[in-house]
Parts: structure tokens; sequence; C-alpha cells
């Protein structure tokens, strides 16, 4: 049995029907035989709709509180994708950072993981139910607080719950078919990279491809963590990004042996 790490960015849960769509997947992947933990972002445009609020409401709001208030879009996400997954027969239960063991330094808006404790998600997936954990989002044990990792930063939750629980693989779903040569929206031209390397990644990140986090690409060359950036809108094979061209990228169970068009 593999154990996979999925993430499904903002762009992939926009709405109810986005959020079933994601949860049907989410459900094949669970019911091939693989043990499955999912971090999820905020639906579409929340977090920055909840950062408008904050500045509506004051012009430097405290950092402890936007976070509190930013950690909120989330957990909508996760609790509805948890409802959607339970509808349709399988267990899955929700968990926020905190409850996830994500610890993180005190550094409100751009906390640094320093910790990563998921005995919660291992009771659930001994018990065979699919854990689900909200993004970008932690607890820092001094000051008792919640923390956030940074705008983009649920790329990173994932790498470090894989890098925890010794995932096989992190799949990334986004809303492109893995990374591109440039940003495919803007350059039509631009096209899609098969496999990678994280130093190769590291590059792109740093020259503005947003379709991975920075942090969560230093993350996973670190732990050793084999990620596949693909889209969740279709079954096509995405990017891989691996740690050496010589590693043979893992084949995710998850991918159809001959993909659909
Ligand atoms: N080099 C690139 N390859 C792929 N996508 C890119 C690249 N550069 C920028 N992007 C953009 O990144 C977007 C995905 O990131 P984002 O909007 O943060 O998605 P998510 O909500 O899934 O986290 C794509 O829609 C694409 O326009
Ligand atoms: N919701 C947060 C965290 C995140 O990673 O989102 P996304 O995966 O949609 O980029 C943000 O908008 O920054």
């Amino acid at each position: 049995m593999s154990l996979i790490v999925q993430k499904f960015g903002g762009s992939s849960v926009a709405d109810a029907e986005s959020i079933k769509r994601v949860a049907k997947r989410i459900v094949e992947t669970r019911k091939a035989g693989n043990s499955v933990v999912v971090a999820v972002s905020a639906m579409g445009d929340t977090t920055d709709e909840l950062v408008d609020l904050a500045h509506e409401v004051t012009p430097f709001p405290d950092p402890r509180e936007l976070d509190m208030l930013l950690t909120t879009g989330e957990r909508i996400s996760m609790a509805l994708l948890a409802m959607a997954i339970k509808s349709m027969g399988v267990d899955a239960r929700s968990y926020t950072g905190s409850q996830a063991g994500m610890i993180t330094d005190a550094q409100h808006g751009a906390a640094r993981i320093v910790d990563v404790t998921p005995v919660r998600l291992r009771e659930a997936l001994d018990e065979g139910a699919i854990a689900i954990v909200a993004g970008f989002q932690g607890f820092n044990r001094d000051s008792r607080d919640i923390t956030t990792l940074g705008r983009g930063g649920s790329d990173t939750t994932a790498v470090a719950l894989a890098a925890a629980l010794g995932a096989d693989v992190c799949e990334i779903y986004t809303d492109v078919d893995g990374v591109f040569t440039a940003d495919p929206r803007v350059v039509p031209r631009a096209h899609k990279l098969d496999v990678v390397t994280s130093e190769e990644m590291l590059e792109l990140a740093a020259s503005g491809a947003k379709v991975l986090h920075i942090r969560a690409v230093e993350y996973a060359r670190r732990h050793g963590v084999t990620m596949h950036v693909r889209s969740s809108f279709n079954n096509h094979e995405g990017t891989w990004v691996v740690n050496s061209k010589e590693e043979t990228p893992w084949r995710s169970p998850s991918s159809p042996a001959s993909p659909e068009t």
C-alpha cells in the first residue's frame, strides 16, 4: 500500500461543485488501495477577500489576529471536503494545522515549520480514514498561538506532511497541467516540462513560477520528497520534481496507464 499526500490549491476548490469533483478524485485514490493525506487551501480568492476585509477594518491589522482570520479560509474548505468524501461512504476527518501537528516558529504571516508531529493523522490512517489537513497554517508552542506560513504556503504544508509521514509521493494539484517553461496563461507557446530537478525548480520559482511555493521546493529538496505537479481537472501526467535526474519518477497509482486526453 502506498501513502500519497495530495494538495489541492484554491483554484481546484473554488466552489461546491469543485469540492465534490476533488472529493471524487481523492476517493478514487483511496479505493485504489492507497493511504491518503490531503492538504487543502482556501476556496478560490477567499484569502485575498479576508485580507481585504481586515484592511477595511484597520490599515494595520494586528499580525496575530490577521493569522487567526486567514486560517479560517482553510477550515471552510477542509470541512466541506471531508463532508463531501463522507457522503460518498468513505471515512474522512479534517484537522487544523495545530491538530495535525504542524509546529512553527512565532513569526506571524511568515512562520517556518520547526517540527511536524502528525500523531492524529497516523491514527486516522491506521483506521483507514482519509486525513484532510488545513494548508498554510501551524501552531507555535511558546506563544500557543496559531500562525500562517505566508501566501502560497499550502504547498509547504503538503511537502512537510509527506516528509514526516514518509509518503511515496506528494501530488500538487492545480489548474494547469504541470510546470511550464513560462506561465502558460501569459506565454501561450510555453511548454510543459515532464521532469525537473528541485534545483531547476528553485530557479523557475525564483523567476516567478508561482505554481510552486519556493519554500516547498526547498523543503522537498532537504527531505528528499518527490513531487508531482498536475491538474485537478484532468488525469494527464504532470511534471515530476525530483532530486536528481537519475531518479526514475515514481508513477502515481492515481495516474491511469494511458491518460485521457
Ligand atoms: N512556469 C509556470 N508553470 C505553470 N504555471 C505557472 C507558471 N508560472 C506561473 N504559473 C501560474 O501558476 C498558476 C497556479 O498557481 P496558483 O494560482 O497559486 O494555483 P493554486 O490555487 O492551485 O495554488 C497557474 O494557473 C499559472 O497561471
Ligand atoms: N490560501 C492561502 C494558502 C495557499 O497556499 O493557497 P493556494 O494553494 O491557493 O496558493 C493563500 O491564498 O495564500
